[in-house]
């Protein structure tokens, strides 16, 4: 018997991060090694024959997965009866921005996205908003998209908690994979809180572990909330490389479960922790059969609670100012 192939909708397919994502999509670093999958290329018109170049080079791999490749400038016929969609395409930052300075250039792109997934997309579908700034971009694409389920549309926090997660084993000196129960919060922006208080190694609270409360308020959190900003100060361009393997790992744990590993996620609040209904908010979860359960009922210490009150204050006024639209 044949598994049928799945449709997989990426956006911004000519730029840098699709570059990394699109090969490692094809390979089956998401759906798995039996899994065929299409892929349907979203693009603006002018970036249209750079994406014919990417094209031929997908072919040129000669992909067992890779069943069939679909081109179009149209979110409509992009977003077909689609099973899963990567929205990378909107502009990026570069340095002296911040990621809400992309606010009203980025918003009109996840109106128009978020109302052609409502009509076009399976409603299974399951949605990764890349694109910056990406809780509220992914907000304003469930705004657009009322008859997909609650869960469908979700926002990259991957990066960061991927980011936090290497920074703590390495001052732990353990391996990355024995860090665990790691939770960031909030908006993917400045104001993110990385949140170690519940993480464990082998058992051991890590904050034990690493013994070193200044190190981890003084710099693990600046570091990680300010990574992105170090990478274009460096690279002159923002991270692609790694946006594309966090966007591989969340979009990978959400279809073939994270067992009991937290992930953590931007989805749309229930209330939980007194986030306010619907605010897409990077919180920890576990992901289930193709189900996204989030982490409930965390005592949160003093500290944890300003962190996480200081970050909605800002997703809040990312939310006001795009409520016009
Ligand atoms: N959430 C995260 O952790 C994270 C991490 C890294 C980058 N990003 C963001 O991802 C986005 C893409 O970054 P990049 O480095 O690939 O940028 P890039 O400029 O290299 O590529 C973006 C692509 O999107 C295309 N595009 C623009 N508008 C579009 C539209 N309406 N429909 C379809 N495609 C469109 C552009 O033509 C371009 O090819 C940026 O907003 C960046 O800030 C997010
Ligand atoms: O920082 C940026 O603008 C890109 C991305 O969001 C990142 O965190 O690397």
């Amino acid at each position: 018997m044949t598994t049928a192939p799945l449709r997989v909708a990426v956006s911004g397919a000519a730029g840098q991060i699709a570059y990394s994502l699109l090969f490692r999509l094809a390979k089956g670093d998401v759906f798995g090694s039996g899994q065929p999958i299409h892929l349907s290329l979203l693009e603006i018109t002018p970036a249209l024959p750079a994406l014919r170049g990417v094209v031929m080079e997908l072919e040129d791999c000669a992909f067992p997965l890779l069943n069939g490749i679909s081109v179009s400038d149209d979110p409509a016929v992009a977003f077909r009866d689609i099973d899963a969609a990567f929205l990378v395409g909107s502009r990026p930052r570069g340095k002296g921005m911040e990621r809400r300075d992309l606010l009203s250039a980025n918003a009109a792109i996840f109106k128009a996205q978020g109302r052609a997934l409502n009509e076009q997309a399976k409603r299974t579908a399951k949605v990764l908003v890349v694109g910056n700034p990406a809780n509220t971009n992914a907000w304003i694409a469930i705004r657009h998209a009322p008859d997909l389920p609650h869960d469908a549309i979700t926002s990259m926090i991957r990066l960061d908690h991927n980011r936090a997660q290497a920074q703590l084993a390495a001052k732990a000196g353990v391996d990355v994979t024995a860090v665990e129960r790691l939770a960031v919060w909030g908006n993917h922006s400045p104001t993110m809180f990385a949140d170690w208080q519940h993480a464990v190694v082998q058992g051991r609270p890590l904050p034990d572990l690493i013994g070193d409360h200044a190190w981890y308020r003084d710099t693990l959190i600046p570091t990680v909330a300010q990574r992105g900003t170090a990478i274009i100060e460096a690279r002159g361009l923002s991270s692609a490389a790694s946006a594309a393997n966090a966007a591989i790992d969340h979009m990978r744990d959400w279809v073939q479960g994270s067992g009991d590993r937290w992930v953590s996620m931007g989805l749309a609040s229930e209330g939980d922790y007194g986030l306010p209904q619907g605010l897409v908010c990077g919180v920890p979860a576990l992901c289930r059969d193709g189900r996204i359960e989030r982490v409930r009922g965390l005592e949160l210490d003093a500290f944890a609670r300003r962190m996480l009150d200081r970050t909605v204050a800002e997703l809040m006024e990312e939310r006001a100012a795009v409520a016009d639209l």
